[in-house]
């Protein structure tokens, strides 16, 4: 008994010391307003010595600000463009956009160089070089893995930027030389081409043009183009279907292939560049979409498309050719004139053999009938031989300077619509997102639910000492629950739509913080929803206090706490390059949290340099407002079972966790403060993990 006493007697020793402890920090009084806010978010520890917070704070400011300037101040134009091809500045006549000029694209020396592992310099592209003209359609084809996508990637100047790979060799736009960085105003047509899935054919056309000619365009001529662009691209029937992806369905593969075409025909580009279109697509789909491209190029645009296993109908719609093989050029020329071209070299096709498929023999590396391993490779070696000595007119231009002074194009100027109708634009089309996902709604409503229920048939909350350790219990996993519910569902999501809206601020549709401010404010009312949800059930089936107001901040602080794990869980998006990458980084994120969620580690004993998380701890704040929140002014009966000392008084309990030196209000405070910083870190991310092109260097032998 003497025993039990004295242990008794030395765990409230212990525990009159942490309600000491709490205090010792606490003399606000002494420190200055603005200070008192780091405080409060954790972000000044007025007895560390080396400020560290502080300084990530300071750190994180002049960063914003540094990414504000670099994201807002004029861009200097490079160098005025010497011909008559414009750059993205569109021109509006009677509510349509002025066809851009024709242009004419050749390229010579194309060479992308690999550095790999072993140190070995691999050629993806060895020294290509083609025409697409004005008029015609250009088909580029070859093996698997011949190089045709990076071709194509490195005519539009979008080859990723990485720092093993270099870029040689020169285009052409209408004669003139262009430099290597240039961009050009191309409509570029991935394979992939990522939609938002909830928002319909016309509602996805609607917004880029929206975004895309602003105010340029009265309402009325904005319907007219998105109606004109559905015709033209006979997406009509689907206007009113909605996009769809791999879980929700949508329109057809066709349809969607049609739709990327769509969206970037807006500012009508005098070129298209298109990653095997037919792909995926059954021969009357592919040669229907084949047909359309074809009424573009008679009207005047530039197609280059890749494709892959054409059919007949498909093929010869074509009108020049250009194959690669290994990265080098096999063949360019005009597509009627291949076959005998392949015959002439002593490759002659059977009758019943299709075009396509007979080049596609000739240009690959493997035995085609009886021929020998040698015959093979000098059929390689002659065609590549031949397809490089031919002469052939890129229609330069002769200028004085032997062209070697370059244009570069640039996009000047940011977004064409103002500030105010992109942030209402791209909030309308997040809380769409957000309010049409029926089946994650529907999901979402029943987790609540049904958490609710668990918890409530559980946790019955009386008066008594043990009900003590059963409220830090249930709050706790209150907290834990709803922040990696919030933290888990933002990363699954944002890093797809992270994709697709890099890609819009690349094309410089809009700018990144009204997307931002759009994107939280559009998540906030479902947050207060579901938290209501769930909070209302487990509310009172717990049997948590009644005192008056108190469900009404329980719900407020579950909303804020909320809020918080969100903007957390943006952070964490924003800088992973993808949601595997988000997720695997996310647990480790949660178990620190956890940790030091305030009631798992003492402050004394949590490691020195590891003081500052608990201050920015996202549970940590949200168990510590509940816990506030359901003790304040609360008595407990002091007879009945018990765990630990008896506490009379709600703050006797809460001293236990050294909680109660911080007001409800100087929790919110710490929320929003996690929320904001959250939001700006995520922006800067975001800005600062803009895709990057590769700049293509003049000729390798010119470097060499
Ligand atoms: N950034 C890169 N890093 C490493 N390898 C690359 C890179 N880009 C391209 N390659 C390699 O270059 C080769 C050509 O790739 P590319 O995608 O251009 O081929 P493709 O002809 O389009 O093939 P497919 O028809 O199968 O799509 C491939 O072996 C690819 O792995």
């Amino acid at each position: 008994q003497r025993a039990a006493v004295n242990l008794s007697q030395k765990i409230q020793n212990r525990f009159a010391k942490s309600a000491g402890r709490g205090n010792i920090v606490e003399d606000k009084s002494s420190i200055g307003k603005t200070s008192r806010w780091f405080h409060v978010a954790g972000l000044w520890e007025p007895e560390i010595p080396v400020n560290s917070p502080n300084l990530i704070a300071t750190v994180v400011l002049a960063a914003m600000i540094l990414a504000a300037l670099v994201v807002y101040l004029p861009q200097p134009t490079k160098k005025d463009l010497r011909v008559g091809v414009r750059d993205d500045e569109l021109k509006i006549e009677g509510g349509n956009v002025v066809d851009t000029e024709p242009i004419d694209l050749a390229f010579e020396g194309l060479t992308l160089e690999l550095e790999t592992k072993s140190g070995e310099v691999r050629t993806i592209l060895d020294g290509v070089r083609g025409r697409a003209q004005p008029g015609r359609m250009l088909a580029v084809m070859g093996p698997s893995g011949a190089g045709k996508s990076t071709l194509i990637h490195a005519l539009v100047g979008r080859v990723k930027d990485n720092t093993k790979l270099s870029l040689y060799g020169r285009r052409y736009i209408n004669g003139e030389p262009v430099s290597g960085d240039s961009l050009l105003p191309a409509a570029f047509i991935e394979q992939d081409v990522n939609f938002f899935p909830h928002m319909t054919v016309r509602e996805t056309l609607h917004f880029r043009v929206e975004l895309k000619l602003g105010s340029l365009l009265s309402k009325h001529a904005r319907d007219k183009m998105v109606d004109g662009l559905m015709d033209q691209l006979g997406l009509t029937k689907a206007a009113d279907t909605v996009v769809g992806d791999a879980k929700v369905r949508g329109i057809s593969g066709g349809e969607r292939k049609r739709l990327s075409i769509a969206v970037e025909m807006i500012s009508s580009p005098s070129v298209i560049v298109l990653d095997e279109p037919t792909s995926g697509l059954d021969s009357t789909a592919a040669t229907s979409l084949v047909q359309t491209l074809r009424d573009l190029a008679d009207s005047g645009k530039t197609v280059i498309a890749v494709i892959h296993q054409p059919s007949q109908h498909v093929f010869a719609k074509f009108d020049d050719l250009l194959l690669v093989s290994e990265g080098k050029l096999m063949y360019y020329g005009e597509l009627h004139g291949v076959r005998s071209y392949m015959e002439s070299y002593g490759h002659p096709a059977t009758a019943e053999m299709g075009t396509a498929e007979h080049i596609l023999d000739c240009i690959s590396r493997l035995p085609i009938e009886e021929e020998t391993k040698d015959e093979m490779n000098s059929r390689m070696e002659r065609l590549i031989y031949k397809a490089n000595s031919n002469p052939l007119d890129l229609g330069k231009m002769a200028t004085d300077d032997n062209g070697t002074t370059e244009f570069t194009m640039v996009s000047r100027g940011g977004p064409k619509a103002g500030i105010i109708t992109q942030f209402r634009t791209l909030f309308k089309r997040s809380f769409r997102e957000v309010i049409r996902g029926k089946t994650t709604l529907i999901l979402k409503t029943v987790q609540q639910i049904s958490l609710g229920v668990i918890y409530g048939g559980i946790y019955s909350l009386g008066t008594n000492q043990a009900s003590i350790q059963d409220r830090f219990g249930l709050l706790s996993l209150i907290a834990i629950g709803s922040a990696n519910m919030a933290v888990a569902s933002t990363i699954r999501s944002f890093p797809r739509e992270k994709a697709i809206v890099s890609n819009e601020i690349a094309s410089k549709m809009y700018r990144t913080l009204p997307y931002f401010i759009g994107k939280a404010l559009s998540e906030l009312p479902l947050v207060a929803v579901f938290n209501g949800i769930f909070g209302t059930i487990v509310y009172h089936l717990t049997g948590l206090s009644r005192m008056k107001g108190k469900f009404r901040r329980f719900l407020g602080l579950l909303t804020t706490h909320g809020l918080a794990s969100e903007a957390v869980g943006l952070v964490i998006g924003a800088v992973s390059p993808s949601s595997d990458v988000a997720l695997a980084i996310f647990p480790a994120v949660l178990v620190l949290n956890i940790i030091f969620d305030g009631k798992n580690i003492s402050e004394e004993n949590t490691p020195r340099l590891l003081r500052w998380i608990p201050k920015i701890g996202l549970i940590r704040w949200g168990f510590e407002g509940l816990c506030v929140n359901e003790f304040d002014q609360l008595t407990f009966d002091t007879k009945g079972p018990r765990r630990g000392p008896v506490a009379k008084f709600g703050s006797e309990a809460l001293d236990r966790f050294g909680l109660g030196t911080n007001t409800l209000g100087d929790i919110v405070k710490a929320q929003l403060s996690i929320t904001v910083v959250s939001w700006a870190l995520s922006y800067i991310g975001l800005t600062l993990t803009g895709q990057k092109y590769l700049k293509m260097q003049s000729f390798k032998s010119d470097s060499d």
